[in-house]
């Protein structure tokens, strides 16, 4: 029997990483299992090193904007991570509970939440998830330390362990993970829209045969192969002290019709000011075999223009699928 293929997330478990993977990969089956890694640093090795088939990558949410640490392991600085490409994507509604441990926190009021909030002293959620709750935090936790911590499950998992009983804390992540963790949700729906949506990217290595072709499992490549738009994502580098340079790359992209859906930037780290833009566009839906070409075409152009570019994959629009 051939392995099974292996999904990893952001952990521990009950991470929104973590149910992104199971929505997008369907529930675990004896095809698929689903293991945590520590750090999004870690998912990207255990990728690039074919320990992982896939790994599930938050990239961007609706509130908060982009994540960061993800387009700095994309940016690839020191070329540890050359084999990953994205091959799919996967919208998720997030809703953030202030959880405590049960049910010591709980028990010091007769008065309601807003008593309890009062009593602690501490919060600790992923760096993400502060700039989603932002109006709730500045209305009941104003000057309250905040940890950053690696995911929103761990801090579920620090706070259901939290046994000193003069300092109450509290953790910003998902019912599921409070479930998960044996912890009490204080307050549902603590993030600042309805519409807090995270999207994932899933990732593979280009050179893994194991990956290739598999992305057929992925709901949303299965939903509208056919129909859906494609999306591609390319990171450049320009002269930074050229005028114009930015824009005569941006023009391939018009050239070619192609829309812009995200256009991002970090710094090079080569010197101060320089950046590597990330900009990712919607195209018609290509066949595969096709995609090849598509991008080699767009790279040509660029690589005239750019110091330096990179195709970073070619996937099914995911944005019918938000769940
Ligand atoms: O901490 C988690 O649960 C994660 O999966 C990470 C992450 C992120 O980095 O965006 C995922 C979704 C939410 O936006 C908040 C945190």
């Amino acid at each position: 029997m051939k392995d099974p293929l292996r999904v990893t997330f952001l952990g521990p478990a009950a991470s929104f990483s973590h149910q992104a993977a199971l929505s997008s990969f369907g529930s675990e089956s004896t095809d698929i299992t689903l293991f945590p890694s520590i750090s999004f640093a870690d998912a990207f090795s255990a990728i690039q090193d074919n320990n992982a088939d896939f790994a599930v990558i938050p990239f961007e949410n609706s509130t908060n904007g982009s994540v960061v640490q993800t387009l700095d392991l994309l940016a690839d600085r020191q070329g540890l991570n050359k084999n990953i490409t994205v091959c799919g994507e996967y919208f998720l509604t997030v809703e953030h509970c202030l959880i405590v441990r049960r049910p010591s926190t709980t028990a010091t009021s007769d008065h309601g939440s807003e008593d309890v909030f009062q009593s602690i002293t501490k919060l600790y959620t992923h760096p993400q998830a502060w700039g989603q709750c932002e109006r709730f935090l500045g209305r009941y936790f104003k000057g309250i330390e905040r940890q950053d911590v690696s995911s929103t499950s761990k801090a579920a998992e620090i706070v259901s362990k939290n046994d000193d009983h003069n300092h109450h804390e509290a953790a910003i992540a998902s019912s599921l993970a409070a479930e998960y963790h044996g912890a009490f949700v204080l307050q549902r729906h603590i993030e600042d829209r309805a519409d807090n949506t995270t999207r994932f990217l899933i990732l593979r290595n280009e050179a893994s045969e194991r990956s290739s072709g598999v992305t057929s499992l992925l709901k949303t490549t299965t939903k509208t192969t056919r129909t859906a738009k494609k999306k591609t994502l390319i990171s450049f580098m320009i002269e930074h002290s050229a005028p114009g340079a930015l824009a005569d790359a941006l023009s391939v992209f018009k050239k070619h019709s192609l829309n812009l859906t995200s256009i991002n930037s970090r710094p090079s780290l080569v010197r101060p000011w320089q950046y590597i833009f990330f900009v990712e566009c919607e195209h018609a839906p290509t066949p595969t075999a096709e995609d090849e070409k598509f991008t080699s075409d767009i790279l040509k152009e660029l690589g005239t223009i750019c110091l330096s570019c990179r195709d970073l994959g070619t996937w099914v629009d995911g944005r019918d699928l938000v769940t």
